[in-house]
């Protein structure tokens, strides 16, 4: 079906006066800082995201769909903005990490219909269900917006009317074929058989309606410039291609009003009709950034942070941050973000995994009997950020051990058992002293310089990667000195040994600080097993990854081991054991090995 678009009616300027459209003007604000030479090396995005000290690292995740509870692939966007955050956090950042939910348009009616309640309390409810999961995964955000709040509707009303006053929305008649899933009109072309949407595999349906029309088209040329300009607008690179092809392709202008929904913010000058759902839910950006006052404006929420520094995003609605907001707020007269990230789907079966389709993976199971420091690195080790990933239970079972409990959590607790046994669990030197001239320490500080590195560049599997091989290099070190042979020598090597224990230690402490964003709780267990207090934790610097903060005299606390192995329950025989454990919310797992002293 051939897709028509009619102008019609010119929408009326009554909102707002023509002097005020006037003052209207697209405006860029990409600051940029210079790069250091070493970093310039290392860093794609290190200059984009390079953020003056004034100004908040504003980053967010996409506001999610309440049409159903949250799944893996919510959970893994919001893991990843928060290790994001977490590591600003610790570089000195004010941080202002936005994630919320997106609670308008005809499939939360629908999906609320279905359930016998009405749309505002499915709505509670579904986003309830977003905040407890947010909570069960130690995400620290920073403000939760709901696309029902008053505040919100207040600000997407005002924008509408900037937009409207610049000149940019029209009233046409529309026919095309309607994804409900993806809520946008399909090209002909991009369908599938029957006309079914690639992503939701359902057909598209034939819509006409008479609606508002955002100007698009108006905007090719500056999104083009805008692109050229600024390349590291869009990352991975690779997307930044995909992103310019389709607007190369040439830009139609796109319905933002509604029809034949109700479940929406009313369109300012047309009760009749509703804002689109996209429209409206972009905003919730801007709207998380206003204060809890009753009385609420766009200027004022823009004030507190306004332009974001990320919006990390899965690759299906990359249009829709790439193309379509970035025009809107040059419509609107406002800066645009410094970056947007699209990263690539879990898959299961080589299918995004989604609500829609239903194929999802739950994450309270995952946390419930995994833990959140596992669902956590699991997914930032496994899933190269920007790439797709598949999960396999038996895959998560191994690397959490592999990496968790054998090379982290084993090294710990051995070194603080031998500690124990032989020096009373209080270390002989300062660490500095400890590693005098010792070619382990150099290493570890080399590894932890690139971790940072590919934080910076949102590198998140390069990061765990490295801070990996730290313990990797720890248990090395470990077993070439032997340290439980030289104390039973006696000496000047029990002095050597005790040295040892000091050196592994402070390894330990580096890696609990490098892999903080990754897994919080186990760097706190690390932390307090090292004789720390939670003050002394939360104060915590990415400086303290330098190498020197353990001090002779420190007393460490009695060995715990601090991740626990997890029980293999991918094989057949386990697997009714293993879903009565999740009915009952109590992980299996098993201690990790003991103290080995040979
Ligand atoms: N399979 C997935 N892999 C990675 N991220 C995902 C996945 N599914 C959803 N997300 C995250 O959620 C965002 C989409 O949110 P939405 O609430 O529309 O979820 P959805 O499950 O994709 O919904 P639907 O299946 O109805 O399209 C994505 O842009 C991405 O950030």
């Amino acid at each position: 079906m051939a897709v028509r678009i009619q102008c019609s009616i010119q929408n009326s300027l009554w909102l707002l006066k023509p002097s005020r459209a006037t003052h209207l003007k697209p405006c860029f604000h990409f600051r940029q800082k210079p790069v250091s030479k070493t970093s310039a090396l290392f860093c794609t995005y290190a200059s984009a995201l390079q953020n003056d000290e004034a100004e908040p690292f504003v980053l967010t995740t996409p506001l999610y769909y309440v049409n159903a509870p949250p799944h893996m692939g919510s959970a893994y966007t919001t893991i990843a903005a928060d290790a994001i955050a977490r590591f600003q956090r610790l570089l000195g950042n004010k941080v202002i990490f936005i994630t919320g939910t997106d609670e308008h348009g005809e499939k939360i009616a629908t999906a609320a219909m279905a359930q016998g309640s009405t749309p505002r309390e499915h709505c509670n409810v579904i986003s309830q269900a977003y905040k407890t999961l947010w909570k069960d995964l130690d995400i620290a955000y920073d403000k939760f917006i709901r696309t029902t709040d008053h505040k919100h509707e207040a600000i997407v009303k005002e924008f509408y009317s900037r937009v409207l006053a610049n000149g940019d929305i029209y009233r046409a008649d529309y026919e095309g074929l309607y994804c409900v899933n993806c809520e946008e009109y399909k090209d002909e072309k991009e369908l599938l058989d029957n006309k079914c949407c690639p992503m939701h595999l359902k057909p598209c349906v034939p819509r006409k309606e008479d609606n508002y029309f955002f100007a698009l088209s108006k905007y090719q040329k500056s999104l083009e410039e805008t692109l050229n300009q600024n390349p590291n607008f869009v990352q991975p690179s690779f997307r930044l291609n995909e992103v310019q092809s389709w607007i190369k392709s040439g830009l139609r202008d796109f319905s933002i009003s509604r029809a034949s929904v109700d479940w929406g913010i009313p369109v300012p000058n047309d009760e009749k009709q509703t804002v689109y759902v996209w429209f409206d839910a972009l905003l919730g950006y801007i709207s998380a950034l206003s204060g809890d006052k009753e009385q609420t404006d766009l200027l004022s929420a823009v004030s507190s942070g306004w332009p974001a520094a990320l919006h990390l995003i899965g690759k299906d609605i990359l249009r829709f941050h790439a193309v379509y907001w970035p025009a809107m707020l040059m419509s609107a007269g406002l800066s645009l973000p410094k970056m947007v990230f699209g990263h690539g789907f879990l898959t299961k079966d080589g299918l995004k995994m989604g609500k829609s389709l239903g194929n999802t993976l739950e994450p309270n199971d995952l946390v419930c009997r995994f833990g959140s420091d596992a669902v956590r690195y699991f997914f930032l080790r496994e899933v190269e950020f920007g790439s797709d990933g598949d999960y396999s239970e038996e895959r998560f079972i191994n690397i959490v051990n592999a990496h968790l409990a054998n090379t982290i959590g084993n090294l710990l607790n051995r070194t603080l058992g031998l500690l124990k046994k032989n020096c009373q669990s209080t270390l002989v030197v300062d660490s500095t002293t400890a590693a005098e001239g010792n070619a382990f320490k150099d290493n570890v500080e080399k590894l932890v310089e690139k971790a940072r590195i590919h934080y910076v560049d949102l590198s998140l599997s390069s990061a765990c990667e490295v801070v990996l091989e730290i313990g990797n290099a720890g248990n090395s070190y470990m077993d070439d000195r032997a340290p439980w042979s030289l104390f039973k020598q006696g000496g000047a090597a029990s002095e050597a040994a005790a040295r040892d224990l000091v050196v592994i230690l402070e390894a330990m402490r580096i890696i609990a600080v490098a892999l903080l964003p990754i897994t919080p709780s186990l760097s706190w267990r690390i932390y307090a097993q090292l004789g720390y207090s939670k003050d002394q934790f939360d104060a915590i610097t990415w400086g303290e990854t330098n190498w020197g903060g353990l001090k002779g005299g420190q007393v460490m606390a009695q060995p715990n081991p601090v991740f626990a192995r997890i029980e293999n329950l991918a094989d057949g025989k386990d697997r009714k054991e293993a879903n009565k454990v999740m009915k009952n919310n109590k992980p299996r797992i098993t201690q990790a090995q003991g103290i080995a002293e040979a």
